[in-house]
């Protein structure tokens, strides 16, 4: 069966117009702020040398800026930004076509790096480490392998999955960046610059009310405040506040803690079915129609961060939090849950 769209998952949807609400600079990016200040650093460090800026690898959940900031860093450093992903590169020579057209400096950013064909990935660690191209001309007992020199280039990879990562692959980034969800008081920043692009007028607690909801995600955040500006546009409010907002997201179906239908049913099938788990992903994915990749990179990550559930080596758990937020209380007899209770 084919599931409902989701307002609230992370993955990028035709109808998220992001380029319009991408932030720039660094100085616009909001939140991140260890990662935002070491990049300045490394950033000026490299153009001050003139040299390129080291590998980067961004790793973190969808919607959290992975994107923008591969965007920023060539903006920052001045130079050329191509971009390309892990699946679309079927062939070595596609890998080395791209390569061979960098214009030195160049930023080339592979998203869902993780994806490469294992033939491609070879290509690319010499291509990383000596800024060479190895390639084997001719077949049988005279062929022979020819190597080029590339133009300087800072690779910047993107992950949701860095543990799909071959270790080779990853230990070529000289700066790996994990991107972690953002704050509330960081999307109200969010929400309340979108509102200004957007034109938009909304009130301090209106913005509190959509980041509080937002999973910690800025992609979402955006959203929301899309499908909010409708219901208020409709409903002729001239500016959005709180109440605006939180009437607009109960129609949503989001919840107070952002959570919607599909995290829900997640939740309720480990309380109601599995007593509480562990229950393996697998079979969670199966119950509930979704591939296994995006039960564990869009609907856990954030059910992990609030505490409603633990990873365990045998399964998923509901946590304390967890039966709390659905309203229920745990099977008595299952004395195993205070274990991976999060206090
Ligand atoms: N720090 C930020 N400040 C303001 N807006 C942000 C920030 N980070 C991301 N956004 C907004 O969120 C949206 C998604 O960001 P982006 O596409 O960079 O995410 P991503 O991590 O690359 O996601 P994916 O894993 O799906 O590729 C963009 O529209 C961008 O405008
Ligand atoms: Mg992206």
């Amino acid at each position: 069966m084919e599931q409902p769209q989701r307002i609230i998952s992370g993955d990028r949807r035709p109808e998220d117009v992001d380029a319009a609400l991408r932030p720039k600079s660094l100085d616009e990016f909001v939140g991140q702020k260890a990662a935002r200040e070491n990049l300045r650093v490394f950033i000026s460090a490299a153009r001050a040398r003139g040299d390129a800026l080291d590998h980067v690898l961004f790793f973190g959940p969808p919607g959290l800026g992975k994107t923008t900031l591969a965007q920023i860093i060539a903006r920052e450093l001045g130079v050329g930004f191509r971009a390309t992903s892990g699946p679309v590169i079927a062939k070595s020579g596609d890998l080395a076509a791209l390569l061979t057209n960098l214009e030195d400096g160049d930023v080339l950013f592979i998203d869902e790096i993780h994806r490469l064909n294992p033939a491609v990935e070879e290509v690319l660690y010499p291509a990383m480490e000596d800024r060479a191209l190895d390639l084997m001309i001719g077949e049988g007992p005279s062929a022979r392998s020819v190597r080029i020199d590339l133009p300087r280039f800072t690779l910047v990879g993107a992950t949701t999955r860095q543990g799909l990562l071959t270790t080779p692959l990853r230990d070529r980034f000289g700066i790996p960046v994990r991107l972690a969800f953002y704050t509330v008081d960081e999307l109200e920043r969010v929400v309340t610059r979108a509102a200004g692009l957007l034109d938009l007028a909304i009130a301090p607690d209106g913005a509190h009310e959509i980041a509080k909801r937002a999973r910690g995600t800025p992609r979402i955040a955006g959203r929301l405040l899309r499908r909010v500006r409708d219901f208020a546009n409709v409903a002729g409010a001239a500016t959005v506040d709180a109440r605006a907002a939180d009437a607009a997201l109960n129609r949503l179906e989001v919840d107070q803690l952002g959570l919607d239908a599909m995290d829900r049913r997640y939740l309720m099938m480990i309380a109601d079915i599995y007593r509480g788990g562990p229950v393996g992903v697998e079979t969670l994915a199966a119950g509930l129609s979704e591939p296994r990749d995006t039960i564990e990179e869009v609907i856990e990550p954030y059910l992990i961060q609030l505490g409603l559930i633990a990873r365990t080596a045998r399964g998923r758990c509901l946590n304390g939090r967890g039966w709390k937020h659905l309203g229920l209380n745990p099977p008595a007899e299952a004395g195993q849950d205070g274990l991976f209770d999060v206090k």
